[in-house]
């Protein structure tokens, strides 16, 4: 167990120093494997570059092969953390922070893949990648993981339809509901969205893993493996404990910060034409990212593609949703940011002081709900918090608003729990917090006690 060095009550980063940890784990194995498929789809792309750039293009793909393949081998051989040289919007901020790292490393030794904290070390992988393409012209703007991403979004297809026909069966009698049936609706389609977050591509270094099931019918099975389920403090909070029947027109402005794209991404849409078709919001704020990251995160372009593809669908509820989707974006009741920040590799507590327009940003929503694995780490630092530690604790700080982070398990940090619901978990299934298979719907409100 990891010596828990307690600083101002705040313990130490993951970290791949703690040999077999899972940092360590993913470090050794699974970027590599990651680094791998890209160098490779790069490669397959080549004919590609070439039709559309000529010899230019063959020249980019061998530069960015090779600037890769010494990514792999500075990862695999733990070498020094090195500072970016793409100069662009984000380079400053992200040597600034390697300066930061320098400082907390021991007898002044540099950052390095095996030494530095796990979160920091991960988010430079996917920054380096970028860098690769970034430094060769013309293929600056090739995304390596867009294969990867819209192939999950096909092989959902069932599920998607799936999620799209119940959306529209809904409408059909949105009005009539009562509060106790708008209150089943919103449980269904926020479990639809929190497991869909399953659908993760990092994970899965890149293997298929795209939603076969019907997310419906499955939600009753799935219910024992929510570990914390804040979902009726969520209701509360965004019908701002409204009387019954009341005006439910909030002028509330909800803010999803997401996470992957193909299946996820469907259901958080889904999720966020409920949240407007039933007056629990009357603006939508998505946050995704401002380049490729962790493999099937969601980006401006992955954002615009699943709108049309879902449009274009030869599926009438699917094609009626995406109908609706690209006319919420056009009228400006669903609005899409990528701030620089999220694709940096800041603890979100660092939020109010490395990115105020940001942070001020989210103080205008009334409700946040950050996707995915990824956010959670950064909302609690990713660090070796005790399992019984307060969620309130473990953010540090950031608080914009009332938030819920909707994740599925799939890194070992997990705050908020019951004494002895970790322990018992550890001896029952000792994978439980990185296997994917469990989630937490957590709550925290800057009202509540710290
Ligand atoms: O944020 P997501 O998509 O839910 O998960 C991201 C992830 O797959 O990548 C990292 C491991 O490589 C972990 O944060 C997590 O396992
Ligand atoms: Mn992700």
């Amino acid at each position: 167990m990891a010596n828990l060095v307690v600083l101002r009550g705040v313990p130490e980063s993951l970290s791949a120093k703690y040999v077999g940890s899972f940092a360590y784990l993913t470090i050794r194995d699974r970027l590599p494997t990651i680094l791998t498929k890209v160098i490779d789809t790069i490669h397959r792309n080549k004919d590609k570059f070439f039709e559309e750039h000529g010899e230019e293009g063959v020249q980019a793909e061998k530069r960015a092969i090779s600037f890769l393949s010494k990514l792999r081998n500075e990862l695999q051989t733990d070498k020094p953390v090195l500072a970016l040289t793409d100069d662009v919007v984000d380079t400053d901020m992200w040597n600034q922070y390697l300066l930061r790292q320098q400082v907390l490393m021991e007898e002044n030794e540099p950052p390095s893949w095996f030494k530095s904290s796990w979160l920091y070390v991960e988010c430079y992988m996917y920054r380096r990648i970028q860098e690769s393409v970034r430094l060769n012209p013309p293929i600056c703007d090739f995304d390596v993981f867009k294969e990867a991403k819209t192939q999950s979004f096909f092989e959902s297809q069932q599920a998607i339809m799936a999620i799209c026909t119940y959306l529209q069966g809904l409408m059909k009698n949105m009005d009539d509901l009562s509060e106790t049936q708008l209150l089943d609706q919103f449980l269904k389609l926020l479990q639809v969205s929190l497991w869909g977050n399953k659908c993760d591509l990092s994970i899965s270094a890149g293997q298929d893993n795209s939603q076969k099931a019907s997310p419906i019918d499955s939600l009753e099975d799935l219910k024992p493996f929510i570990l914390v389920d804040d979902s009726n403090l969520v209701w509360s909070a965004l019908t701002n404990g409204k009387i019954p029947g009341g005006p439910w027109k909030l002028q509330g402005r909800v803010d999803i910060v997401l996470d992957n794209a193909g299946f996820e991404l469907v259901t958080d849409l889904v999720f966020a034409d409920f949240l407007v078709s039933s007056g629990l919001a009357s603006q939508v704020h998505f946050h995704g990212k401002s380049m490729p990251w962790f493999v099937s995160d969601t980006t401006r372009e992955d954002f615009i593609w699943t709108i049309r593809q879902t449009l274009a669908a030869n599926h009438r509820w699917m094609s009626k949703s995406g109908a609706k989707w690209q006319h919420y974006v056009k009228d400006g009741t669903w609005s899409y940011h990528d701030h620089p920040f999220w694709t940096l590799p800041h603890e979100f507590c660092d939020m109010a002081a490395d990115a105020p327009d940001l942070y001020a940003t989210l103080q205008k929503a009334d409700f946040i709900f950050f996707k995915g694995d990824l956010n959670y780490r950064k909302l609690t630092s990713d660090r070796h918090w005790a399992h019984t530690e307060p969620f309130e604790k473990a953010l540090r700080g950031f608080h914009p608003a009332p938030l819920c982070s909707l994740r599925t398990l799939k890194a070992n940090v997990q705050v908020g729990l019951q004494p002895g619901q970790g322990e018992d978990l550890t001896a029952r299934e000792p994978g439980w917090m990185t296997s994917g298979k469990y989630a937490v719907v957590q709550f925290s409100s800057p009202h509540r006690e710290q």
